[in-house]
């Protein structure tokens, strides 16, 4: 026993899915999310697979009593943040659960229909379809069915394009569940992986590139495990969706070459972030190619056009942006760190990444992605000491030494300029493309360009031909502007233009 002081909470999960003897789905999957996303996972059985990479060999159900009791056991005991479902193999399995979640209420629900395995072997029968329909459904807060799935829960509806997936998350919704997210993993002729999240209101498409590999065996437990683990940490849901696509995203990227059984469906690795980068142990989740329109908001310049930091944030990131930094050097602290906040939230539900410019104790007080520094700001070791090993860290550089520097205290990319003069920052020396190249040429890391760039002449920007020079950065090109939103969409297509033809 323990005393009400000095207890620390834990976010809890509960998983109730099958085990899966090759461990790279069902309960292990659930079991390995939770753990690399720093959330506790508890496991209640409710059937048994003989399953390796090369299929389902054999599936034992177990007792809906004892499946019972197994719930009983840990729904009296613990405090679960979240109860997370996979493979409920029967009728009479799926009434326990209803029955347990009736005595022990729960504060989430996140169910994943799982029907029929990768390899094309039946999990759980059209049995289950009706009390899923009508029972479970209906208590859920999101449900993550793939194509296969959504089309036996509405009947048997085609579902082959993105605008099925929509019209299917809709017609899902109307059955009860708060939040639908219809998967795309197995979408055909795709070089994307689309899964589409419905509200009930808004449709979000969660796109990422798809990636060739053989080890995708488990993505739908992953996905659905890390929303769970995010929701239990105290995430919104579409924040939790967000970055639950990108785990797996960044799963599958780390792992697409490793070898691990010898069938066609192979696991991947869960903590990938404890191993990405092993002389730091950092678990960055930074991708550089978010650098590739970064927005860089200024006070000034939302005063001058009458505009709310949060207004500005948002037209920038609806017109494509792919970071912010907030880089007010005027603002109050308090007026800033209310702004900060509201930007967090509102950049969390659109998966993009926020900086905070110079200001460490704000980035920490509204939990930002990270902070961008100069030369003469805080030396970036201190930094990530200061911020731990997840945040993004980016700083200013304007030689091939400092670009050094940069690398070895730790930062996870550098700002190169000013490659043209600007107003924004009165004394600063320019570097031109010159100074842009030699840096990008010098650094290990990805640089973003950055100081007079506009849709004139981003072009010449991208053209420098340096792999490791990953986007630009802009202020007055949008924010010293009648409408911020219709300046991002013409620089986002700007630089997709000078992209496709690098
Ligand atoms: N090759 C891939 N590249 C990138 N993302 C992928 C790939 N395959 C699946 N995903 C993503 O993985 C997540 C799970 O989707 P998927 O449709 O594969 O689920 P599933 O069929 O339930 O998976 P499972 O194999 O566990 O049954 C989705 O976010 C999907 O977009
Ligand atoms: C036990 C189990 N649950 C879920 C899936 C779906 O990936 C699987 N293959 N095995
Ligand atoms: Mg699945």
């Amino acid at each position: 026993m323990t005393t009400t002081e000095n207890v620390k909470k834990v976010a809890q999960v509960l998983t109730v899915a099958g085990s899966d003897s090759g461990a790279g789905a069902g309960i292990q999957a659930d079991i390995k999310v939770c753990a690399a996303r720093g959330v506790y996972c508890a496991s209640v059985i409710t059937a048994v697979t003989a399953q390796n990479t090369r299929g389902v060999q054999s599936v034992h159900l177990l007792p809906p009593d004892f499946v019972s009791e197994q719930l009983k056991s840990v729904l009296s005991d613990f405090d679960f943040d979240v109860v997370k479902t996979g493979m409920l193999p029967s009728p009479e399995i799926v009434e326990v659960l209803l029955r347990n979640l009736t005595d022990f209420p729960v504060r989430a629900l996140v169910i994943d229909p799982v029907m029929v395995s990768t390899s094309g072997h039946v999990l759980a029968g059209s049995s289950i379809l009706s009390i899923f329909r009508e029972r479970l459904l209906p208590i859920a807060d999101i449900i993550t069915p793939n194509v296969k799935e959504a089309s036996a829960l509405l009947g048997g509806i085609r579902i082959q394009t993105v605008e099925d997936m929509r019209s299917a998350a809709k017609s899902l919704h109307a059955m009860g569940p708060r939040f639908v997210l219809v998967k795309g993993g197995d979408l055909p002729d795709s070089s994307e992986s689309v899964d589409v999240y419905f509200d009930g209101k808004e449709f979000h498409e969660l796109r990422s590139p798809r990636i060739s590999t053989r080890n995708t065996h488990g993505t739908g437990c992953t996905l659905a495990s890390c929303i769970a683990a995010e929701l239990a940490k105290g995430s919104s849901m579409l924040s939790a969706v967000w970055v639950a696509k990108r785990f797996v995203d960044d799963a599958l990227e780390y792992s697409r070459d490793i070898a691990i059984g010898t069938g066609m469906q192979g696991p991947f690795d869960h903590f990938f972030s404890l191993k990405k980068n092993p002389q730091s142990s950092r678990c960055s989740t930074f991708n550089p190619d978010d650098l590739f329109l970064y927005a860089v908001t200024d006070s000034r310049m939302n005063k001058k056009w009458n505009r709310s930091i949060v207004d500005a944030v948002k037209a920038a990131i609806e017109g494509g942006s792919t970071i912010i930094q907030l880089r007010e050097k005027e603002a109050e602290t308090r007026e800033f760190l209310e702004g900060a906040k509201a930007c967090v939230e509102i950049c969390r539900s659109n998966g993009v990444s926020l900086l905070i410019n110079d200001r460490i104790d704000i980035a920490l007080a509204c939990d930002a992605d990270g902070v961008h520094v100069g030369q003469s700001d805080m030396p970036v070791d201190l930094v990530r000491s200061l911020l731990g090993p997840d945040k993004i860290i980016g700083v200013s550089c304007k030689t091939p030494e400092q670009a050094h520097q940069a690398w070895k205290d730790g930062a996870d990319y550098i700002g190169s300029g000013g490659v043209f003069p600007t107003n924004t920052k009165a004394n600063n020396r320019t570097i031109g493309l010159d100074g842009l190249k030699e840096v990008c040429k010098a650094s290990k890391l990805p640089v973003v360009a950055i100081g007079g760039i506009g849709i004139s002449n981003a072009e010449s920007v991208m053209r420098i031909d340096a792999p490791n020079l990953k986007g630009v950065a802009v202020v007055s090109a949008l924010f010293d502007q009648v409408c911020v939103l219709t300046q991002a969409k013409k620089l986002h297509k700007t630089l997709k233009e000078s992209k496709m033809e690098n």
